[in-house]
């Protein structure tokens, strides 16, 4: 379980975050929505490390994570997948999905397990492992970042705009790649602007504006609010 308590982070011009709590709970994926900066991004730039909070504390489980340096809150078990063009181009997608064991890279053994799970998982590393990473299609692409991400079988997976610029077929692969998250144990915490495919792969949403959390519900429960609705899909469906 992620627990957000009290946060406010920004980028020196003022707080973004004004005392943002959250909880995440363990298992679920997790779908944050809300206008044009509300903070989304803020949130995961803040749980992965890369901001720090002038205030407040975000503990993983137990363990308290604010303020650690990226590379400890990796090691702790929480990776972020960027929004977009995370790859190195010119590198094969084999080399790019073993970027991401970096941190454990004295563990050769279990590299290449992790390695060869991922290609069952995600059958297009093992299909184009020797091709640059430049040559795959933008959802092909996507699925690498994702193998990558999860080189080190982390706890919580953070997803910025998993559906950024993708068709619908490759919306379906990143839904079912967050369904595999899931069954491997994994807790997601999402940001979409397309809070219908969003909350429809998730199990839990939070509405966040100006900073703060305005609504927590079942994806379910937030699909079906009417004012949600108005907000942000243009009325709920009869
Ligand atoms: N690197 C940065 N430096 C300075 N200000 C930033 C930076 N990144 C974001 N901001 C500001 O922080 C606020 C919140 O941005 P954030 O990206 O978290 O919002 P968001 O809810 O993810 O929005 P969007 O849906 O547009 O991506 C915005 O006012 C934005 O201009």
């Amino acid at each position: 379980m992620i627990t957000v308590e009290g946060v406010y982070a920004g980028y020196g011009s003022g707080d973004v975050l004004q005392g943002l709590d959250l909880v995440v709970e363990e298992g679920s994926v997790t779908c944050v929505v809300g206008p044009n900066g509300a903070g989304k991004s803020t949130v995961l730039r803040t749980l992965s490390g890369l901001l720090k909070p002038r205030l407040g504390r975000i503990r993983l489980g137990d363990r308290v994570i604010s303020g650690l340096h990226p590379a400890d809150v990796l090691s702790a078990g929480v990776v972020q997948v960027p929004q977009q063009n995370g790859l190195f181009p010119a590198m094969t997608v084999r080399e790019n999905v073993l970027l991401g064991g970096y941190v454990r890279r004295r563990d050769k053994e279990l590299l290449r397990r992790r390695y060869d799970e991922l290609t069952a998982m995600f059958p297009i590393i093992a299909e184009r492992a020797g091709d640059p990473a430049g040559n795959l299609s933008g959802g092909q692409r996507r699925m690498v970042e994702f193998a990558r991400a999860l080189m080190i079988d982390p706890k919580v997976v953070l997803l910025d705009e998993p559906s950024l610029g993708l068709d619908p077929k490759a919306l379906e692969s990143v839904r079912d790649s967050v369904a595999a998250m899931r069954e491997a144990g994994m807790t997601v915490l999402m940001v979409e602007q397309n809070v219908r495919f969003g909350l429809g792969i998730a199990t839990h949403g939070v509405v966040m504006e100006s900073g703060r959390v305005l609504l927590t519900d079942t994806a379910e429960g937030l699909s079906a609010n009417e004012e949600i609705g108005e907000l942000f899909l243009g009325g709920v469906p009869r």
